[in-house]
This record gives structure tokens, C-alpha cells and sequence, in this order.
């Protein structure tokens, strides 16, 4: 890696040291994790979570250069997306039950049930053809998946998650709708031991590898992989592999200074509470839309300095959706609450039970961040 690309990339990413063999005692403003001292390794755990999610990034890389390429696509025809979201959640459950085929628990987004009615069969022999294909390429288990393989493998993802134990958290196409669109999406996976994230992986193959909106440094190369374990700081490298960086969340601490992200989709996060809120805090630049939670690696590298999500009321946010872009910022030095202030908690089950929203930045704009955000709540309810 050369020094001149890193100083192109981002001023917030700094030269990579060794990952650390153990986990240390985590900052106490991360929500993600425990305060307790555990000297535990995820080593192996993230070398392989960075295997299946950089596997099942390739699989939807493939599906969505088909669907932007076919022009006889229909709008509504979801099917595209469907094959690569099972595909994914196949191919990575496969992957972590070789790995680990002792204890393995997986808590995915996906079942196979709608893939077992009359009718399915062809997509089902389609994922199938999917994930073998991948297997094929990785070249490292040698084995053919029947269809029955494949949705057992999907099936594995039932796990309710909980306090106990170790669970695997799979979002395995974060963004459908970007996903979709061309947009971003992104590959999440998450490991919660004892009801916390201990480590994170984050694909996301449509992301810039240099900052979003640098007028400097055009955005030609995309495809990003970040990863964090508890206590070891978070990384970035480009999907193929190559250079790995360390990253840090931005250091603004003015927040006029500051840029903020939020959800393309204004049917997932009230944008008018997020303007109101940026108003405030004297924000200057636009929002910055993008899809899943390439919010959150992007942010964990310092191309903005906040990331506000204000879901319309009766939402309930999933664990996939925040577990593993929760510990790469956090380990980035970034904090990540509900809009209360409280962390959020990974050990309830698939639900997260949060007040409001979740809002994440770095420690020093969090308490300004967060009055913003109550003042706005109240000016908001109170004008109902
Ligand atoms: N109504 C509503 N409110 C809030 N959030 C919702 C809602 N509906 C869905 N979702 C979840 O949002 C996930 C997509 O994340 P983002 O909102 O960050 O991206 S996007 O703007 O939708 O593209 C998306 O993840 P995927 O389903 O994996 O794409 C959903 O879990
Ligand atoms: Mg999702």
C-alpha cells in the first residue's frame, strides 16, 4: 500500500498496525459491547466472517451487473434481488457452519419458507446454481449444494438471537431497495457473544474506496470491506483483498462543520426531523443519502461526521440491521445510541428495543447532537 493513496483516501485513515491478538477492555462510551474486561480472540471468527461475506458480496455483485445490464427488467420484478438475497444468506451460513460446526447459531433476515411453495422451484434451482458457482470460484470446500442444502442452509438463520451464548447476526442483502436501484448495499455480519457485538464485518461492493462527494479524488474504484473485533479497531480494504487500512471516525467538532447521512429512502428516516435537527446544530452541507449500512463504514472512515436514523413511528428496528455497522464505529472511535441516549442493546432477540431512532457520531458531537435531537422531538410532538 502507498503512502500517497492512504493520504488520497482520507485524512481520518492512518497507516495499519497488526491486529491485536487479544480484545481489551472496550471504551465505555461504546454501546456495543461490555465494559467487563474479556481477554477473548475473535481472530478466527473474523477471518472467516470476512471470507463468507466477502463470498456472498461477489454472488450479488454478479446478480446486480445482470439486472442493470438487462433492459428487459421489469421495475416491479423483485426476483433479481430475491435470488441474491437467498444466495447470500445460503453461501454465508454454509460457509460459517464449515467453519464452526460445533456451535453454530445463525440469526438471519431470511427463511426458505416462501422458497418451498409450489412455483419456487425454479429460483430455488437458480440460488442453488448461484452458490455453487461461488464455491466453485473460492475453490476451498469442494462440494456440490443440492437445492435441499441450500434452503436447510437458509433455514440455519432461524436462531432467535438472546443473552446466551454465541450467535451469528446475517443481514444478507442490507439496501434491497438500493440493491435494486444500483445503489448502495451492503453485506452484513455480525458475531454477539453473551448478548454483545464482539466483531463486525461490513461488504459493501457498490462504496467508494475514496471518500463519497471528494471533488479531489474521483470515484472510480468502489467495492469496500470493513471489519472490526472487540477492542482491535476497525479496517478497511478494497474487496479484492489488497491493502488493509485502519480507519477513524471524523474529528469535527464544530457542527457546522459537520456532514451528515441518512436513508435514501425517506419511507425509513424522517428527513424533515433530520433537517430539522441539522438546522440547529448549524449544519451547512446537504444530507447525504445513501442506502444500508454503508452509512456506517463510510462514516467509520470519517466522510461525514453523523448519521441520523428516525424511523416513522411503530417501527421496530431488526438487530441485522445495526449489529455489525454498530461495532465497525464504534471501534472507528464513534459512539452510536437511541435518540434517548441510551446504547443500543444486541440481546433482546431480533428486535432492537430503542426510544425513537439511532443516531451515531463521534464522542466529542454526541451531547450536542443529542440535546439537537430532543429539542427537535419535543418542538416536533409539540406541534401536533
Ligand atoms: N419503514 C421502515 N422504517 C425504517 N427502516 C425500514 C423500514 N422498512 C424497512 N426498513 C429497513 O431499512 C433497511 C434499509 O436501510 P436504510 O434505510 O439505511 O437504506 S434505504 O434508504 O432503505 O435504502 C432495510 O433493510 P433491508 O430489508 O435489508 O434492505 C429494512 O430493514
Ligand atoms: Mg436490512
Amino acid at each position: 500500500m502507498s503512502i500517497n493513496w492512504l493520504r488520497v483516501v482520507s485524512p481520518s485513515i492512518v497507516k495499519l498496525p497488526p491486529l491485536l491478538p487479544f480484545s481489551y477492555s472496550s471504551p465505555s462510551s461504546c454501546s456495543c459491547f461490555s465494559s467487563v474486561v474479556v481477554a477473548m480472540s475473535y481472530d478466527k471468527e473474523l477471518t472467516a466472517a470476512k471470507k463468507a461475506a466477502s463470498l456472498a458480496a461477489r454472488l450479488c455483485q454478479k446478480v446486480q451487473k445482470s439486472l442493470l445490464q438487462s433492459d428487459v427488467q421489469s421495475k416491479n420484478d423483485r426476483s433479481p434481488v430475491t435470488v441474491a438475497d437467498y444466495g447470500s444468506q445460503a453461501l454465508v451460513s454454509f460457509v460459517l457452519q464449515q467453519e464452526f460446526p460445533a456451535e453454530f447459531s445463525l440469526v438471519g433476515e431470511e427463511d426458505s419458507k416462501d422458497l418451498r411453495k409450489d412455483g419456487a422451484q425454479e429460483l430455488v434451482e437458480r440460488i442453488t446454481k448461484l452458490v455453487n458457482d461461488s464455491l466453485v470460484s473460492d475453490g476451498s470446500y469442494g462440494v456440490t449444494l443440492s437445492t435441499e442444502d441450500v434452503l436447510k442452509a437458509i433455514d440455519s438463520g432461524k436462531s432467535e438471537g438472546g443473552s446466551q451464548g454465541r450467535h451469528w447476526v446475517l443481514d444478507p442483502i442490507d439496501g434491497t431497495k438500493g440493491f435494486l436501484r444500483g445503489g448502495q448495499y451492503a453485506i452484513a455480519l455480525a458475531l454477539l457473544d453473551r448478548g454483545k457485538v464482539v466483531l463486525g464485518v461490513l461488504a459493501c461492493p457498490n462504496l467508494p474506496l475514496t471518500p463519497i462527494n471528494d471533488q479531489r479524488s474521483p470515484n472510480n474504484e468502489v467495492g469496500c470491506l470493513f471489519f472490526a473485533e472487540v477492542g482491535g479497531g476497525s479496517y478497511m480494504q478494497p474487496l479484492d483483498g489488497s491493502s488493509t487500512v485502519k480507519v477513524q471516525v471524523s474529528g469535527v467538532e464544530n457542527p457546522e462543520e459537520a456532514s451528515f447521512f441518512e436513508s435514501y429512502e425517506a419511507a425509513h428516516s424522517m428527513h424533515d426531523l433530520s433537517s430539522l435537527i441539522a438546522q440547529k446544530l448549524g449544519v451547512k452541507a446537504p444530507p447525504v443519502r445513501i442506502d444500508s449500512q454503508a452509512k456506517y463504514g463510510a462514516l467509520s472512515r470519517g466522510d461525514g461526521a453523523i448519521y441520523m436514523r428516525l424511523p416513522h413511528k411503530g417501527y421496530r428496528e431488526k438487530i441485522w440491521d445495526h449489529a455489525a455497522g454498530c461495532i465497525v464505529v464504534t471501534e472507528a472511535g464513534g459512539v452510536v445510541m437511541d435518540a434517548a441516549g441510551n446504547p443500543l442493546d444486541f440481546s433482546k432477540g431480533k428486535l432492537l428495543d430503542l426510544d425513537t431512532g439511532i443516531i451515531v457520531t463521534n464522542q466529542k458531537l454526541m451531547p450536542v447532537l443529542l440535546k439537537a435531537v430532543r429539542e427537535s422531538l419535543e418542538e416536533k410532538a409539540s406541534s401536533l
